[in-house]
């Protein structure tokens, strides 16, 4: 079972325009599939597999789809590419149809979450949740203590949630993805669970600037796990840069053969925006160091995970 994204919109080199807000931006299956592979290398496997294909929409979708209202949405383009539009409550409509060449589709294909009838997911709000207005500004960006009442907030209060939220932060920071207002669990594992990170086509559409506003997070709260600080350091070094490891990753994926599914200014990003995040860090332990209240920059993870690599027997 799968899930597809479909986009002919944006050429790999292009970026998303500086005039549209982050909740007008497309959404990019090649983004989809960079977001798994960058999850994976830092450590993290939080989301699932999501690989590029390119697909023949008339064989492989009009030809065979037993939903006629779906099959009723293909046409041919001026110049002969074959084209649909699906259903849905917005931009389902001949404006925004995707387009083959002339037949031939890049899609994202992801596995499927089992379904919600045997494993039930539980949404949650981001509490650095963005302003969804052109006006408006959210608490956290006008209060700089905000996150010492998140951290006495269930579930922030307990466990590893802080921390988990602040892997998906860097997550974000380095695909530059501002469009994180919620992010889902497992509802049976109640509050003592990872997060799972879904929905990420909104990630690299610029390569050019960085968004620091998706730290603020890490900023205010001064709070890592040490495994995680661990692997970005790894990933600074020569022969383990974020950018090579990535690119390698990446060449794996079916459609590389097509394109890089990342164009090289986007590979340098992540290495620039891995520095900025380690500098974050660092100003956070400095900081501490200097008011010395007793807490610690660092959720200790690492004796845990000896014994998971540990050998056996
Ligand atoms: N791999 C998956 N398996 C099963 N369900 C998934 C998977 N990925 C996403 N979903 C579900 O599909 C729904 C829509 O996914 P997604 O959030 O990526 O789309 P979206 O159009 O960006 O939605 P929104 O406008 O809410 O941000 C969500 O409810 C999510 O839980
Ligand atoms: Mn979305």
């Amino acid at each position: 079972m799968c899930i597809f994204i479909f986009t002919d919109r944006q050429e790999r080199d292009e970026e998303t325009n500086y005039n549209l807000y982050y909740f007008s931006d497309f959404e990019r299956h090649n983004a989809e599939i960079a977001a798994f592979h960058l999850d994976r290398i830092l450590g993290y496997r939080r989301i699932p597999p999501v690989a590029g294909r390119l697909v023949d929409v008339v064989k492989e979708i009009k030809d065979v789809t037993t939903d006629r209202k779906l099959a009723r949405t293909f046409f041919a383009s001026p110049v002969g590419n074959e084209c649909f539009y699906g259903q849905c409550s917005y931009y389902c409509s001949t404006e925004h149809a995707v387009c083959g060449r002339p037949r031939d589709l890049e899609g994202s294909l992801a596995v499927m979450l089992p379904d919600l009838s045997l494993a039930r997911r539980k949404t949650w709000r981001s509490p650095w949740r963005r302003s969804y207005s052109r006006s408006k500004l959210a608490k956290w960006e006008t209060e700089p203590e905000y996150c010492s009442t998140v951290k006495k907030t269930p579930p922030y209060d307990k466990g590893t949630r802080l921390v988990d939220f602040i892997d998906m932060v860097i997550l974000d920071f380095l695909m530059s993805n501002m469009d994180r207002h919620h992010y889902e669990t497992f509802e049976k594992f109640v509050n003592n669970t990872f997060l799972l990170h879904l929905d990420n086509g909104r990630a690299f559409g610029r390569h050019s600037k960085d968004e620091p506003s998706i730290l603020t997070p890490l900023k205010q709260c001064c709070r890592i796990r040490r495994s995680t600080w661990l692997r970005l350091r790894l990933l600074t070094l020569p022969q383990y840069r974020l950018s090579d490891v990535m690119r390698a990753s990446l060449s794996r994926d079916p459609l590389h053969k097509v394109a890089p599914l990342l164009a090289e200014p986007h590979l340098t990003a992540l290495d620039r925006r891995l520095k900025t995040v380690l500098g974050t860090v660092s100003r956070c332990q400095k900081e501490q160091k200097r008011n010395d209240n007793g807490e610690d920059v660092f959720y200790e993870d690492t004796a845990s995970l000896k014994d998971v690599a540990a050998p056996s027997g």
